[in-house]
């Protein structure tokens, strides 16, 4: 049985009765709808000019070079970042404050995940194989409440005990940092979310930021420039996060250069490094008293991003066209990158193709079934096949050669996860050279239509090379601009 019935009337409009005041509305209750209202209504029209302004400068002026950038993996937003401190280093310096906050919750975040390793000593993670088996539970973040006890005591001295009681005073930090990092004006639902991001147990979760969120604002008031620019941080503030890091500082320094914390790591092929947000080995920097984030910092910095954001970067070139950039940055679960991408049909220039390479021994966080690799390779072919995109120069950034080099050295071989690399020898060369075949042939064979294939090799978080990228790119680009605004003419 039904547990509603609606009655079939032609006056009955759903539409006009979900937005029509209530019945029992006081007069004090409409006054303030109606300022909402008109609140809401100022809103959207400043919205609407500033996009129709920004349309009627398009139409006159030279076209923008419209870039999208996409991955399965990382890197989107840490190239978006060096692309705005290479083109606009003012602005990137105003948003240190923001960084700052960023950087802290991913420290704390890290010693929270040694934290967990030593309360579950005997559970080896972090292994694709190992972790597809290991998914049925997901984590609850030992954040939320109290450290708890080790399962296994026999193997964490006394002095490291002390140490990790000591540092349960950084779970207030992460509270107020995740407080900071969310806009007051806006719902926490949708805007600032805590994603799971490792499959296994007894992994914290990650601060996820909606990008449509002008997050950074919220830290203007701790900005000021003076006449040079500099920032300024209110270092008197009681309730800067930056205090208790500050304390907590040589604790954390001596947890992470433990022996035993390494082994203990190592035993549970825990990787620090390798996850996204990785400071540990900055912490004498990152927890000194007036701590401001490095342009390097801010690069490393990790904030999940989701939904889509445009960013609009003036790139000087000598000529007009194609001096005005907007780039797209896809954020977010991996499904909804191919549901985006055919909003953009022929209104590209290109499409930044991120794959991160050294993930061949990973998994998703969001599937923890799926190598990570593997899911890089399938999202690259049913791009390049996307029909709608078939126009659109698709250019490749094997990404992640720093730690691709970093994981062949430690003796972890590609073979044993991609079968099909057989016994070619395990160095950076001849496995990078290999993958990137794997691509160019899958463009070749899936395309609709002949395309040349562009490639780098990228680290994006490190600056020369990076640069050098960045440069062949805008050369290309920018040729590109040129040759289509003259067909155009
Ligand atoms: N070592 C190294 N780290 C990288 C590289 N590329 C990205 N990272 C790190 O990976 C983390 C995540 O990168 P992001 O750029 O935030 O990833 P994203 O593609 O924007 O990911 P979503 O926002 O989740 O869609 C950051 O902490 C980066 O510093 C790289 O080439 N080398
Ligand atoms: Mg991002």
């Amino acid at each position: 049985m039904p547990s509603r019935v609606y009655e079939s009337s032609d006056d009955w409009d759903p539409l006009s009765n979900a937005i029509s005041p209530p019945p029992d509305e006081s007069v004090q209750e409409k006054e303030i709808r109606i300022k909402q209202e008109l609140e809401a209504k100022q809103k959207s029209d400043a919205i609407d000019e500033d996009l129709n302004r920004q349309r009627a400068a398009e139409k006159k002026g030279p076209k923008p070079v419209r870039v999208l950038l996409l991955a399965s993996g990382e890197g989107k937003s840490t190239f978006l970042k060096f692309f705005k401190l290479m083109h606009d280093p003012k602005a990137f310096s105003t948003e240190r404050a923001s960084w700052r906050a960023v950087i802290q919750l991913n420290v704390v975040r890290s010693i929270h995940i040694i934290l967990d390793a030593m309360t579950h000593p005997a559970q080896p993670r972090h292994d694709t194989r190992a972790m597809s088996k290991d998914i049925s539970s997901t984590s609850s973040s030992p954040f939320s409440g109290e450290i708890p006890l080790p399962e296994d005591t026999s193997d964490i001295e006394p002095g490291l005990f002390q140490i990790r009681s000591r540092l349960s005073s950084l779970l207030q930090v992460e509270d107020l940092l995740t407080r900071q990092l969310t806009p007051k004006d806006y719902s926490e639902v949708g805007t600032t979310q805590l994603a799971p991001i490792h499959p296994t147990k007894h992994v914290p979760t990650e601060l996820a930021i909606n990008s449509s969120v002008p997050w950074k604002q919220k830290f203007d008031r701790l900005v000021g420039k003076g006449d040079t620019e500099r920032i300024i941080i209110d270092w008197d503030d009681p309730n800067d996060p930056g205090k208790i890091i500050h304390a907590c500082g040589e604790d954390m320094i001596r947890l992470w250069k433990h022996p035993l914390v390494q082994q203990m790591l190592e035993k549970q092929n825990l990787r620090l490094e390798e996850m996204a947000g990785f400071f540990l080995d900055s912490l004498p920097e990152i927890t000194a008293e007036r701590y401001l984030p490095t342009d390097e910092h801010i690069l490393r910095a990790r904030l999940k991003t989701l939904g889509v954001s445009e960013h609009c970067v003036k790139v000087s070139a000598g000529s007009d066209i194609g001096s005005d950039w907007r780039i797209f940055d896809v954020g977010g679960h991996r499904s909804l990158v191919t549901a985006w991408a055919p909003f953009f049909e022929n209104n590209l220039n290109a499409i930044i193709f991120l794959a991160p390479i050294s993930a061949f021994d990973q998994v998703l966080a969001e599937a923890p079934k799926v190598n990570r690799l593997e899911d890089s390779v399938s999202l690259w072919t049913s791009i390049v096949a996307n029909k709608i995109l078939q126009h659109t120069d698709l250019i490749l950034f094997l990404n992640k050669c720093d730690l691709m080099a970093a994981k062949l050295v430690s003796g972890i071989k590609l073979k044993d996860y991609v079968v099909s690399y057989g016994n070619r020898p395990n160095d950076f060369e001849s496995t990078t050279n290999y993958l990137r075949k794997k691509f160019a042939g899958i463009l070749k064979e899936n395309s609709p239509l002949p395309r040349t294939f562009y490639c780098h090799y990228t680290s994006v978080t490190d600056t020369l090379s990076t640069q050098k990228v960045i440069a062949s790119l805008k050369d290309m680009l920018m040729r590109d601009s040129l040759k289509h605004s003259t067909l155009l003419l």
